[in-house]
């Protein structure tokens, strides 16, 4: 299976102490992948390292088969992430700002900026000013310039954030057409586990910066009841070791 991240014995450092350790992660195409963790564990700083928003102290990441350090504007032009909250030009439209992104890429068809705000449920505000937009909508608008290239690789860091309950169940139909109708792969960082469980095909568990645990998850829910109950368990798990010592990198 073609690999579309990989990442080697990745840590990063901070000042603070915390940061992300030894992690080694590979998503293949077609992948999505949901990342689970506690406040603070650091999903966003893995996600960051992914899109070169960050630099790794140690370890290296490949996208698309190539390092990343070597390959970084071919590899991120088939990227497409929502990271942290989104800023935005606040007096244009949600299709100006679009077509600003857009800009970027004079290969895109016209009609890329109408299709992608109707796929996430934007189309009858596109002429409305960003200013009036809710949380929600300003979430659904990032979602819309993240998919706009037609990236094959999509981050999303807690992309149910703000989104109403009609927003969440359209969000989750949305990851499902574009991965079977376009085969992008996900990552995608949430605290929505139920949202994973419907939506993933693989999770894993960070714990204070460590990827405690890994799997498919069908195969985790033959074993258990739920993913919440596999997840509260492993990172019980993940607790105890760090306490004893026992756990510095994952796998
Ligand atoms: N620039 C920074 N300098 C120092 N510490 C940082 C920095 N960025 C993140 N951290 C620390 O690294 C750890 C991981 O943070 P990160 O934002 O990746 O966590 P997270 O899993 O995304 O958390 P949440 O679920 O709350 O969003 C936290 O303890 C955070 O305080």
């Amino acid at each position: 299976m073609e690999s579309i991240a990989k990442l080697t014995g990745v840590s990063k450092e901070f000042h603070s102490g915390r940061g992300i350790s030894g992690v080694n992660l590979t998503l293949s195409k077609g992948d999505i992948y949901g990342l689970l963790g506690p406040n603070g564990a650091g999903k966003t700083t893995l996600l960051k390292m992914l899109t070169g928003l960050l630099t790794p102290s140690f370890g290296s990441i490949s996208l698309f088969g190539q390092d990343l350090d070597q390959s970084f504007a071919s590899s991120m032009r088939k990227v497409g992430c929502m990271i942290e909250s989104a800023d935005f030009y606040d007096y244009v439209t949600a299709r100006q700002y679009l077509k600003l992104n857009a800009s970027f890429y004079p290969e895109l068809p016209p009609q890329r900026l109408d299709e992608v705000l109707e796929a996430v449920g934007l189309a009858a505000f596109a002429k409305e000013k960003i200013r009036h937009f809710s949380t929600g909508m300003k979430q659904k608008l990032a979602m819309a310039s993240s998919i706009l290239h037609y990236p094959e690789f999509v981050i999303w860091d807690e992309p149910t954030n703000g989104l109403d309950i009609e927003g969440v169940v359209h969000f989750r139909a949305l990851v499902k057409q574009l991965s079977a109708e376009q085969g992008i792969t996900f990552l995608i960082s949430s605290h929505m586990i139920h949202e994973l469980e419907q939506l993933c095909n693989r999770v894993g568990i960070l714990h204070q910066g460590v990827l405690v645990r890994e799997g498919n998850v069908h195969e985790l829910l033959a074993d258990n009841i739920s993913l919440e109950q596999y997840y509260i368990a492993e990172l019980q798990k993940g607790k105890e070791l760090m306490d004893n010592g026992g756990l510095n990198s994952s796998n």
